[in-house]
């Protein structure tokens, strides 16, 4: 499939903060592409130079074939970017908005958008009366108004509820399905697996993995093994071999291992000599949340 942007060993520094570190990878057409790491990883770094709104210290980028800080205002007619909310007045209104980004473009589609996003019922609502969900769906279809080839979206269900979060994702697949491609970062580990197509995961400044969430999932061996005890406790289950990480809420932990069956052995062993309940033993496929724990305990211990 063909390569829509090409991303080698880019780097960006703020001062003595090495905020991306020769970081390289390429992202296909058509695919909804995350970049997934914690607060710092250097998510919106990245993405401001795929967008052409920061300049690179080192490496090379090409979006569209163009380079992003060079090339910015051919790139600004085939890309859509989504603002923040903080970046519309608010006492526009949500028509008022939408005619003003038209205006911007010789063709749109503001009135597909419209139907699209369901924004009929809100068009006379001060952008400032609008809940979070709202205000994402407006600044989407502001991004989109030009039928861009690709969307950049930074952390684009930032602060919405569950539902309003998947409504975004739905918008999200629609989208792609007409045609565009997405690159998104989000730090929601869960948005990367439901709605990526592949990620990246950046941590530090550096790529640490990149596939499909499902690859990802299955080849790195994180598992864990969850159960409740009331007399377990966390200093013995972390001393036990193979253990990475415990956690612990109300009785029930949740134990991220290298080897389950070895750890599932030495906690049996143990509970038996000592009499110890055991309660709803599972062995569980880890998350992507559970692959970062993972990535930083490894760092942590090296
Ligand atoms: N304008 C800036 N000046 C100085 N340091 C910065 C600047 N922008 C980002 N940084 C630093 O660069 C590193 C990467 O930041 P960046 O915002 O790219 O990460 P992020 O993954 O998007 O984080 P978050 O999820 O918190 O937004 C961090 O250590 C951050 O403090």
């Amino acid at each position: 499939m063909e390569d829509v942007i090409i991303v080698d060993q880019l780097s960006k520094s703020y001062g003595s903060t090495q905020a991306v570190n020769s970081i390289s990878f390429s992202v296909r057409k058509g695919e909804i592409f995350g970049i997934i790491g914690p607060n710092g990883a250097g998510k919106t770094t990245t993405i401001e130079m795929l967008e052409g709104i920061r300049k690179p210290d080192g490496g090379a980028i090409s979006v569209l074939g163009l380079t992003p800080h060079k090339q910015l205002r051919e790139l600004n007619k085939r890309i859509g970017v989504q603002f923040q909310a903080t970046a519309i007045q608010k006492k526009m209104k949500v028509k008022e908005a939408l005619d003003l980004f038209s205006s911007f473009y010789k063709t749109n589609q503001k009135d597909h958008l419209i139907a699209l996003l369901g924004l009929h019922e809100k068009l006379n609502a001060n952008f400032e009366d609008l809940s979070g969900g709202w205000k994402q769906r407006l600044t989407l279809a502001l991004a989109t108004l030009h039928k861009p080839e690709i969307l950049f979206l930074d952390e684009p269900s930032m602060g919405l509820d569950p539902h309003a979060r998947r409504e975004m994702w739905k918008l999200i697949h629609v989208l792609k399905e007409e045609g565009c491609t997405i690159v998104l970062t989000t730090h929601y580990m869960e948005e990367a697996e439901k709605l990526c197509d592949r990620v990246a995961m950046i941590y530090g400044g550096r790529l640490k993995a990149l596939d499909t969430p499902e690859n990802l999932l299955n080849e790195i061996p994180v598992h864990y093994l969850s159960f409740e005890s009331k007399e377990l406790e966390y200093d013995f289950l972390i001393s036990l071999p193979s253990v990475v990480n415990v956690d612990v809420e109300n009785h029930t932990f949740k134990l991220l291992s290298d080897d389950q069956q070895e750890t599932a052995y030495y906690i049996f062993k143990y509970c038996h000599e000592n009499n110890i309940l055991l309660r709803n033993f599972r062995f569980e496929k880890g998350s992507l949340d559970d692959l970062f724990v993972h990535f930083l305990e490894k760092e942590q211990t090296a």
